[in-house]
């Protein structure tokens, strides 16, 4: 007999490793567990939620947005009865099996385990970097580069991979000019990407330049440079300066219990999933320094999940779930509805959209004002949605809820200071009581809310 009591497989990451992992694990009766993380290693969805366009996911000819290819990928783990946690895991214990998986709610017992923690963009340690932090500099041109303040000004990105020209590309929509700052002679990125960077005028890049420090009073004013190779040290005029310098692997967790080479990537043999610890696998970019790509990741998931059930199934561990695929994913399909259009402005309704309500709100209201601010494409606005809608519902008929979209109602961000997206507000008559920045737990905006009613 099988201790029901232990979980047959948990897995760590929500990125294309761990949801595929959990697709075919669930396929195989397994009912895995997935902690899908929430802050510690980047996004739940994992680094997809922090791009625009995907164009070589098979599947869709037509290209998909990141967002929109970790949606389906959840959906199709829960269809196949994966449990989900919204959390970070916290420890593991590898030294005793089964093993130990804790994280602030909860702690479970699995037989095997795959990790699939992914990696995230590194910072610069500039002596000024935490002071303008959201106030100019940022790591997710996606998420940022629509602000207000960076509209029709001069920014930076700093960085030769693929991320950095995508960065760069990106921001030329909205900058007047962007700067790119290379430290060798060349770049790393692709030679197509190579290519859009060096035949967009908007683009000029700085060879041998290497960021110093930020400057500015408030927000950022520029970025201080020095040329590798003279010396020489100047100030580039920026109101905005991104980061895509690399990644480093997740994997805090693992040292001393996993092999990790000497950059902390999880070590598996050329090729494969397996870890120095039988029943322990790992996927995706947490264990690949070489490919780190969507395909890879899901690859790798599917080869651990196969892996692990063979491995539960020799030792006899299974403890089997029969699950009926359900048809649709209800989140996705209750959106709750939204009052849209001016004609059908009603003070009663919780839910707004745009600028014309917020306006009429901010007078009219008798309720808390509750105002979500989110841009085209921007990945954590994407993980805010439901985490903000559920504490929304709970408080129906007692607070007004407006969502703004930056890009529409740029005036409306520029009056209420939005540097970053997303960003929520909440006003009490007419007086802004509290902005939370990010991503928060569902438990933050519930107890802002209620200590204000
Ligand atoms: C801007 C950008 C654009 C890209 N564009 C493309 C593209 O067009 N095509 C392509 O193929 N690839 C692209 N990539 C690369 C691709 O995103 C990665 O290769 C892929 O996401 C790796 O998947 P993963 O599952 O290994 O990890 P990730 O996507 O990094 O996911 C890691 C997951 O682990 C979770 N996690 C971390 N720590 C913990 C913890 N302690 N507890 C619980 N959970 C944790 C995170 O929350 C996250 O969910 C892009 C990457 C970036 C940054």
């Amino acid at each position: 007999m099988t201790n029901p009591t232990v979980e047959n497989l948990v897995i760590i990451g929500s990125g294309p490793a761990g949801y595929t992992a959990a697709i075919y694990a669930g396929r195989a009766n397994l009912k895995p567990v997935v902690f899908e993380g929430f802050q510690a290693g980047g996004l739940p969805g994992g680094q997809l939620m922090t791009t625009t366009e995907v164009e070589n996911f098979p599947g869709f000819p037509q290209g998909i947005t990141g967002p929109d290819l970790m949606d389906n990928m959840k959906a199709q783990a829960e269809r196949w009865g994966a449990e989900l946690y919204t959390e970070d895991v916290i420890s593991v214990d590898l030294s005793q099996r089964p093993f130990t998986i804790r994280s602030q709610e909860r702690e479970l017992k699995a037989h095997s385990l795959i990790i699939a923690t992914g990696a995230t963009a590194k910072r610069l340690g500039l002596p000024s970097e935490h002071q303008f932090w959201s106030r100019g500099i940022s790591a997710c041109a996606i998420c940022d580069g629509a602000t207000p303040i960076f509209r029709g000004a001069e920014l930076a990105v700093i960085g030769a991979g693929d991320s950095a020209a995508e960065e760069a590309i990106y921001l030329t929509k909205y900058g007047s000019q962007v700067h790119l700052l290379v430290r060798s002679e060349k770049m790393r990125a692709s030679k197509a990407m190579q290519d859009r960077v060096l035949s967009n005028p908007k683009i000029k890049v700085h060879w041998h330049t290497e960021a110093v420090d930020v400057v500015g009073k408030g927000n950022m004013t520029g970025v201080q440079v020095r040329n590798n190779q003279t010396g020489e040290e100047s100030t580039i005029n920026a109101k905005g300066l991104f980061y895509a310098v690399g990644h480093k692997p997740n994997t805090d967790l693992f040292q001393g219990q996993l092999e990790l080479d000497e950059v902390g990537y999880i070590v598996t043999q050329h090729g494969g999933v397996e870890t120095s610890l039988e029943g322990v696998f790992a996927a995706g970019d947490v264990q690949d320094h070489e490919f780190r790509q969507a395909i890879t990741a899901a690859g790798t998931g599917c080869m651990a999940a196969m892996l692990a059930e063979r491995w539960l199934s020799s030792k006899n561990l299974i403890h089997e779930f029969h699950h009926q695929p359900e048809t649709a994913n209800n989140e996705l399909a209750t959106q709750p509805e939204t009052q849209k259009a001016e004609t059908e402005f009603n003070l009663q309704a919780t839910r707004h959209e745009g600028g014309y309500a917020l306006r009429k709100l901010f007078h009219e209201s008798d309720r808390l004002l509750l105002v979500k601010y989110v841009s085209p494409g921007c990945g954590p606005c994407h993980t805010l949605k439901p985490i903000l809608n559920k504490v929304v519902d709970e408080f129906d008929g007692k607070i007004h809820f407006v969502e703004i979209d930056i890009d529409k109602d740029r005036d409306i961000a520029e009056n209420a200071g939005v540097t970053g997206t997303p960003t929520v507000q909440l006003f009490k008559d007419k007086e802004l009581v509290k902005e939370l920045k990010g991503v928060k737990q569902k438990s933050e905006y519930r107890q802002l809310i209620e200590s204000n009613l």
